[in-house]
């Protein structure tokens, strides 16, 4: 902010320095609030309101001024305010955690409804730096805002247009329903400086840190170009300055902000170092891609003496200079004064000539107004006729293709299901759509209009080939109402170079080509959204928004993926939704493209503004909605659609001469599925579908008869065959052995208890009497595989012996009883495990202590040897130890190789038993009985 000239630049004193010097105000760029509360007017509903740097109090006292009385109103600045009444300010870094408390220690635990920025960092070095720290400044005030905004309240921002610019609005987007920036009257032309008015916060309970954070935001900006242009025409006079500024902040760039270097990720184009481009005038009058130019130049520049004369002429408003100045933030007027700026000086210079010379004087306005109209409509011709053939050539080729098919059907020819899409909407199902022959015939009125412009121009009929019903229609406009069609769609033309325009300047956004690119990667990770998603939005008014709207038009085309993106939202939360956000915005020109998407977009495209439309997209826009509802009543019949094919297709196939004689097949094959499925569905009658059902099960009755299984039965083949349930007594002999499994089962389920869910599932069964004991025990008799082995491989007796067994069944009670237990085992507390292990060392101790008592007793006795003395003692010692007991004698059977064999029998270690099998049945019998009696 240093000293300016007062008499040009930025330093001029102005009309607005003089009104605010009239009116009190501290400093003119108080009337930018003014000018933009008259826009917006959000100063008059708000009551609590933060201005970050609000030094020296400007607009303080534009908002004391015009919100209601008795508002709380708090300043904060690096310089410190001189006091102000009803205002309340102090001094603080607004990048700072202290700055945050102090702002909260003010506001009383107030939500602030409107937050103001008009930051700007005190550096003089070049303006891109300048931008850069002012836009990471705004971003610092936007972490702010969203600190301390309410829902629905209000942010107003000063924004440097840089690269950084669209990143910016990108963010703010994602934050607020609506944002529009413009740029005040009494902000100074030859300043970078925007304003961005974001309203209607949608506080998001979670916001992605890296949506404030300037690494990630501005990660992506195109590179910082190298070479430095000022942006004023003034500032580029002195190249020498220029260098001199650019190795400045380069080399500021690079000290102290090194993390800040942009990595030429796209690269610049052969030959170029900057991304700023200035044409000349004469580029732009003379050129034949006027809106190719605007969309891909930064300026347009006066230099020759031919284009200098231009600046003279009537046509050249201050408006369109400033226009020139600045054309990455053409609004939508300004572009069309431009465009008709342009065709004013192509006819002065003789480059194009008047159409019409016979108008009345009187009419001048209007006839200059018809040539620049007609010139603008050559450029339309230019740039539809292509499309216009096109779209005559398709009309024309559907035509003829639905005179065919209202023909076919005529003669019978074919089934109506036998059409295919295109050519059932031929045949009449547009009828179902009343609304879309509606609009069907406002497109075509629009059309015509077009038509006829072109037609004027060529001197000939444009619609020649339309049908006649057409050409009836045309007698419905009189001459006004051509008139009033010519001018709207020379407007829609108008807007369609426009958003040509708006295009174009999104993809010469470096960021826009990344993401294009990122989506052509599938694996691109799509991210996820803030946690709180928009309900429609998106952008508001369009109209006199001096910003890239190209990426404003893309943000507003952006679904907002409320429902959808929920889903996600869990996983959303680490990752915060900053990057789903980028993958959102990248798939706006999928959106635009993609046809699927349409459905997703309606909401979007919804709230997108009538000024949007161009004329064709106009008329493209109930095409693209007809599109999707068709797509609706297309699906609806796409499917049986399908079927019908399928069944026509079975049709002929039973049409065939071997089927000849069959009969119904349906009926022969005696589908009681289908008369079962007719009872259900209360089907009657001979409809088509029903015809078609039929054949379907006569397809299916088809496959049937040509069943592998039973082909294989008629062939006799005899690889295996499934007996059912033949009694044999090759069922496993009862093993003695398994009765001491059993037993042995028994005593860890008498130890333990029942360890599996199967068990404690047929316990519960057995004890709530849902099976008896002898049911449990057949059941386990049959498990197994009963049927004949014999001949069977190996492989297959070895897979069955493996998984055919029988599935017992369990209960959840059976696992949640399970569960308890195990979780009543790993819930003892650690004290009872040491005291259940204190107690069992007790015992041992106190058993070794009975044994040694008892070998000491026996060492005292006389009567005994010593050799019996020592083996008493050590039995005595072995017991008090815990030792382990003596190894059971094994049983073995006197059977097979084992019967009468006297001695020890082979194989057998240790301690035996020989015992006759019939012997130890009764044991065991005995044994049995006296267990049972005994309980009794
Ligand atoms: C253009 S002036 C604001 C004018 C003010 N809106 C008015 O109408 O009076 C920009 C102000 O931003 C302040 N500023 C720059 N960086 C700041 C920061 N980090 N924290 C607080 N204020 C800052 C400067 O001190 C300067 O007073």
């Amino acid at each position: 902010m240093g000293k300016h000239d007062k008499k040009t630049g930025k330093g001029r004193l102005d009309k607005f320095y003089k009104l605010a010097k009239e009116q009190g105000y501290r400093a003119r760029s108080a009337f930018k609030l003014v000018h933009l509360n008259r826009k917006y007017d959000f100063l008059a509903s708000s009551k609590c309101c933060i201005d970050l740097c609000a030094a020296p109090g400007g607009w303080l006292q534009v908002a004391e001024k015009y919100m209601p009385k008795g508002s709380l109103i708090v300043g904060v600045d690096l310089n410190p305010i001189k006091p102000l009444q009803h205002v309340s300010t102090f001094v603080s870094d607004i990048t700072t955690p202290q700055c945050r408390q102090l702002l909260r220690s003010h506001l009383h635990d107030w939500k602030a409804d409107l937050v103001l920025h008009d930051g700007a960092p005190n550096v003089g070095s070049a303006w891109v730096q300048d931008a850069f720290t002012q836009n990471e400044l705004v971003l610092q005030s936007l972490k702010l805002a969203t600190e301390f905004l309410c829902k629905g309240g209000n942010f107003v921002t000063k924004v440097f247009r840089s690269q950084d610019y669209n990143a910016l609005m990108w963010v703010f987007q994602q934050l607020f329903k609506t944002v529009e920036a413009t740029k005040p009257p009494s902000s100074r032309n030859v300043s970078a400086e925007i304003f961005v008015v974001c309203q209607n916060f949608i506080a998001p309970k979670h916001i992605d840190p890296k949506f404030l954070d300037p690494k990630h935001v501005f990660k992506d900006a195109a590179p910082l170009p190298p070479s430095i242009i000022l942006p004023s025409a003034a500032a580029a006079a002195s190249s020498a300055a220029v260098a001199k500024s650019q190795s400045g902040s380069h080399a500021h760039a690079n000290v102290f902000m090194p993390e800040k270097k942009r990595r030429h990720r796209e690269g610049y184009a052969e030959g170029e170092f900057t991304n700023f481009h200035a044409a000349t005038a004469s580029d732009f009058v003379k050129g034949h891609d006027a809106v190719g130019l605007l969309g891909m130049m930064n300026k347009i520049e006066f230099v020759t003496e031919e284009e200098k004369g231009w600046l003279k002429s009537r046509h050249t408003t201050s408006a369109v200079i400033s226009s020139c100045e600045d054309l990455k933030v053409l609004g939508k007027s300004d572009f069309k004064q431009l465009m008709k700026w342009r065709l004013a000086i192509r006819l002065e210079i003789g480059l194009d000539v008047k159409a019409d010379t016979a108008q009345d004087a009187t009419e001048e306005v209007v006839v200059e107004e018809i040539d620049e109209e007609e010139q603008i409509s050559e450029e339309l011709k230019k740039l539809h006729e292509a499309r216009m053939t096109r779209q005559k050539r398709e009309k024309k080729r559907a035509n003829e293709k639905k005179n065919a098919t209202i023909l076919k059907l005529q003669l019978n020819m074919t089934a109506p299901e036998d059409l295919d899409n295109d050519d059932r909407g031929l045949a009449g199902e547009e009828t179902f759509d009343l609304g879309e022959m509606e609009r069907e015939a406002g497109r075509r009125g629009k059309k015509r209009a077009v038509d006829d412009i072109v037609a004027d121009q060529d001197g000939m009929d444009a619609s020649e080939s339309e049908s006649e019903e057409e050409e009836s229609e045309e007698e419905v406009f009189d001459s006004e109402e051509e008139r009033e069609l010519r001018l709207g769609a020379l407007e829609g033309e108008l807007d369609g170079m426009y958003d040509d325009y708006t295009q174009r300047m999104a993809e010469r956004d470096a960021k826009y080509k990344v993401k294009q690119a990122r989506l052509k990667d599938k694996n691109y990770d799509a991210w996820h959204g803030i946690n709180e998603e928009k309900n429609g939005g998106g952008s508001g008014s369009d109209s006199d928004v001096g910003v890239s709207k190209g990426w404003k038009d893309q943000l507003v085309r952006q679904p907002r993926r409320g429902d959808a993106l929920e889903d996600d939202e869990e996983e959303e939360e680490e990752a915060g939704g900053w990057e789903l956000r980028l993958a959102g915005k990248a798939r706006v020109g999928e959106s635009d493209s993609d046809s699927d998407s349409d459905d997703e977009d309606q909401p979007a495209k919804k709230s997108r503004k009538a000024t949007f439309g161009k004329a064709d997209e106009g008329a493209a826009k109930p095409q693209v909605k007809g599109k999707a509802e068709g797509r609706k009543l297309v699906r609806s019949l796409v499917e049986p659609e399908e079927r019908k094919q399928m069944s026509r297709q079975a049709q002929l196939w039973f049409d065939q001469n071997v089927f000849k004689g069959v009969g119904d097949l349906a009926a022969l094959d005696g589908d009681e599925e289908e008369s079962e499925e007719e009872e259900d569905e209360g089907m009657e009658g001979d409809t088509e579908e029903e015809e078609d059902d039929v054949d379907m099960e006569a397809g299916s009755t088809q496959s049937s008869t040509v069943d592998p299984a039973s082909a294989e039965d008629d062939e006799g083949d005899d690889t295996f065959e499934i007996v059912p349930q033949a009694a044999e007594d090759t069922a496993p002999e009862w093993d003695v052995y398994d009765e001491d499994q059993d037993e042995v089962k028994a005593a860890t389920v008498r130890a333990k208890g029942l360890l599996t869910a199967e068990a404690v599932t047929l316990a519960t069964q057995l004890v709530n009497r849902q099976i008896t004991a002898d049911q449990l025990i057949s059941d386990g008799f049959n498990r197994g595989s009963t049927f004949n082995k014999d001949g069977l491989p190996e492989w297959f007796l070895d897979d069955e012996s493996k998984h055919y067994k029988a599935n017992l069944p369990v209960t959840k009670e059976a696992m949640d009883a399970l569960k308890e237990k195990q979780r009543a085992l790993d819930a003892r507390p650690i004290k009872k495990v040491a005291e259940a292990k204190a107690r069992k060392k007790f015992k041992a101790h106190q058993r070794l202590e009975k044994a040694k008592k008892k070998a000491a007793g026996v060492m005292e006795t006389e009567d005994l040897s010593m050799g019996e003395k020592a083996k008493a003692v050590a039995k005595a010692m072995g017991r008090g130890r815990g030792a382990e007991k003596r190894p059971e004698k094994k049983v073995v059977v006197a059977r097979g190789a084992n019967k009468g064999i006297a001695g020890r029998p082979k194989g057998v270690k240790g301690r035996y038993k020989m015992t006759d099998p019939r012997m130890r049945k009764e044991v065991r019998a005995m044994k049995r009985i006296k267990k049972k009696t005994s309980k009794r």
